[in-house]
């Protein structure tokens, strides 16, 4: 195998596949209910066509860009997924290196297998702390201050889960999520399991389904476009749909980023020129460490780092701020254009 590698994310999914149970994949992989919005995150961007520029001196090629201040040599970053060991026994301690190595920014999941202070300490790099709102703010709290105290950067704030999505593979698995080092002090709480999944259940007796707007008055320094990998309303829009909207609506206040469904460099490339200052990826990265460990989630980063190079030049575009509204075709520019 190590001489026969992947040449590009989905057959990673293919390695990813055979290397997991079922109930692994079919965790990592599944949305919601029909997972029609599944489909449709990677399906819309394939309706969206690139507009290429020939003739442009490209011999030299700058991905890099910012985001909170941090210098970032590529504008991909790694989503927050829980449950590493699902993939590896290495975890996100694996992903967090992987990350590392190509300087790409982490967010880390409150639904980590490992603690926050294990993969603090297994490498050095600029990293994000995902956190969920549980019933007892308290809970939030203790996370937040051993994120700061381990260096983390900033809070990636999750709000599309007042409860968990219906995930149908899961419920019919009875899906077992590996125990979350981070949540030790809520062990003992009781979680129904008679809906079938365990996560669920979890979701379900722990996060708080009452948070509102009112968490906005804290202030916030960017926002993420996201469905949450398609795992939470089916029928929500693709991501990538609602971006520019999004970003009109924003109005440069703060950075946008986006991410679900984003398997190519082109992908990455169409998401800035609709106004994303980054993206995120989720199970690109999952399906990488689930294949070869760390160095399958850092070579999954390595291919659409080299993607979005080879995207960015035959556009002819030497930076990420040469990448532009005119570099891309919606499906909406098609049809004003018949009018
Ligand atoms: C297996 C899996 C686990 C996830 N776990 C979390 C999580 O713990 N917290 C969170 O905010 N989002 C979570 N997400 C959503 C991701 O942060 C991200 O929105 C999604 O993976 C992006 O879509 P993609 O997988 O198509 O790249 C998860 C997604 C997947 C696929
Ligand atoms: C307390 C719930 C942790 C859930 C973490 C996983 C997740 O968000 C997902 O989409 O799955």
């Amino acid at each position: 195998m190590e001489n026969n590698l992947p040449v590009n994310v989905r057959e990673y999914q293919e390695l990813a596949k055979k290397a997991l149970p079922k109930m692994a994949y079919d965790y990592i992989n599944g949305g919601a209910e029909d997972e029609h919005t599944l489909r449709e995150n990677i399906a819309a961007y394939g309706r969206i066509i690139l507009r290429p520029r020939v003739l442009v001196d490209v011999s030299k090629i700058d991905m890099s860009t910012t985001l909170l201040g941090y210098n970032m040599p590529s504008p991909i970053i790694v989503a927050p997924t829980g449950g590493h060991k699902l993939a590896h026994p290495e975890g996100e301690k694996a992903t967090a290196r992987a990350a590392a190595s190509c300087n790409a920014i982490m967010v880390l999941s409150s639904g980590s297998s490992y603690k926050i202070e294990d993969v603090a300490s297994s490498c050095n790099a600029i990293r994000f702390y995902q956190l969920y709102v549980y019933k007892w703010r308290e809970v939030s709290e203790r996370l937040v201050r051993r994120a700061e105290s381990c260096g983390f950067k900033a809070l990636v704030l999750t709000v599309d889960t007042p409860m968990l999505g219906r995930r149908e593979a899961d419920i019919r698995n009875k899906m077992v999520f590996p125990p979350s080092a981070n949540l030790e002090e809520l062990k003992k709480i009781n979680v129904d399991t008679t809906g079938g999944s365990q996560l669920e259940g979890f979701a379900r007796a722990t996060l708080d389904p009452s948070l509102s707007w009112k968490a906005v008055e804290a202030g916030v320094a960017g926002v993420i476009v996201s469905n949450h990998g398609a795992r939470q309303l089916d029928y929500a829009p693709a991501t990538i749909a609602a971006l520019e909207e999004v970003v009109k609506a924003v109005a440069g206040a703060v950075p946008v980023l986006v991410d679900g469904g984003i398997r190519r460099g082109t992908d990455v490339f169409k998401a800035l020129a609709l106004g994303a200052r980054a993206v995120m990826v989720g199970r690109p990265v999952f399906f990488g460490l689930a294949a070869r460990g760390e160095a399958g989630a850092r070579h999954v980063i390595e291919m659409l780092n080299g993607e979005l190079e080879v995207a960015m030049a035959l556009c002819g575009c030497r930076s990420v701020g040469e990448i532009t509204r005119s570099h891309v075709m919606t499906e909406g520019d098609r049809i004003r254009s018949l009018l």
